[in-house]
């Protein structure tokens, strides 16, 4: 692929802030992505492509695991994730494969100025995950949701993404474990469902996700798994 001039790989956290503070005027377009995230390669085509399409668009590529620091600094929670700043200002904040929300953006932001051409087949193409929403009910409704929900199977992984298609790295690599173990499991995205994620959180006393229910009760996050399956208790409690 021809480099493109207005677009960079992220390296190191001074490359970034020196990037950034060169024109506190432009309008930059940070793009959180994992080379394990299958939907991030559709989304390099995108980012690329509207990089080409608006010359004066910083656009720059942060590899999220790698430039944890970055990372932290956005609170990005999941990849792909999009941030739009002027200078260090946030103007919007994308989630996921959304390539025509993030081509209306940007649109919106730097296109009027360059007066666009139409969007490009792969500005269209990618599919974009449901959006998270948000079931209200009453506190004792969503217990009964939540509690059907852990026993909906003898394992159930609430992770973030899919076992195909993770979305955080811890997740993807819990579900790689299950698997690896050939334990049987369902899952729940909890980045559809709000009121399951923050739910979760106060009914298992457990900040973080991903969250392993065996037989209706909590076991932990990554690093308990982890542990669990080196002692041989995981291969326990689930017998
Ligand atoms: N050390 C934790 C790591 C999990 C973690 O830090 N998860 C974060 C980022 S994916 C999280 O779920 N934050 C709360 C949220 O996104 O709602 C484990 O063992 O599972």
């Amino acid at each position: 692929m021809a480099a493109v001039s207005n677009l960079y790989q992220v390296e190191s956290s001074d490359q970034f802030k020196g990037l950034l503070s060169k024109d506190l005027q432009r309008v930059s377009l940070l793009y959180f992505w994992a080379p394990w995230a299958e939907p991030c390669k559709q989304m390099t085509e995108v980012i690329t492509e509207l990089s080409k399409k608006y010359p004066k668009l910083l656009s720059l590529q942060i590899e999220a695991e790698g430039q944890s620091d970055i990372s932290e600094s956005f609170d990005i929670e999941s990849v792909p994730s999009f941030i739009i700043l002027r200078g260090h200002t946030l103007l919007d904040r994308i989630l996921g494969a959304d390539a025509p929300a993030l081509a209306k953006a940007i649109e919106k932001y730097v296109g009027s100025a360059e007066s666009p051409a139409p969007l490009s087949r792969s500005e269209k193409s990618p599919a974009a995950p449901p959006p998270a929403v948000e079931k209200k009910g009453t506190p004792e409704e969503l217990d009964t949701r939540l509690r059907r929900l852990m026993n909906q199977s003898r394992v159930v992984l609430f992770m973030k993404g899919s076992p195909d298609q993770p979305r955080c790295g811890f997740s993807r690599k819990i579900s790689d474990l299950l698997r690896n173990k050939n334990i049987e499991f369902s899952h729940f995205d909890i980045l559809t469902d709000e009121s399951v994620r923050q739910g979760l959180k106060k009914l298992n006393d457990w900040p973080t996700f991903p969250q392993l229910i065996i037989k209706g009760e909590l076991v932990g996050g990554l690093d308990i798994v982890k542990e669990m399956a080196e002692t041989g208790e995981l291969d326990q409690l689930i017998a």
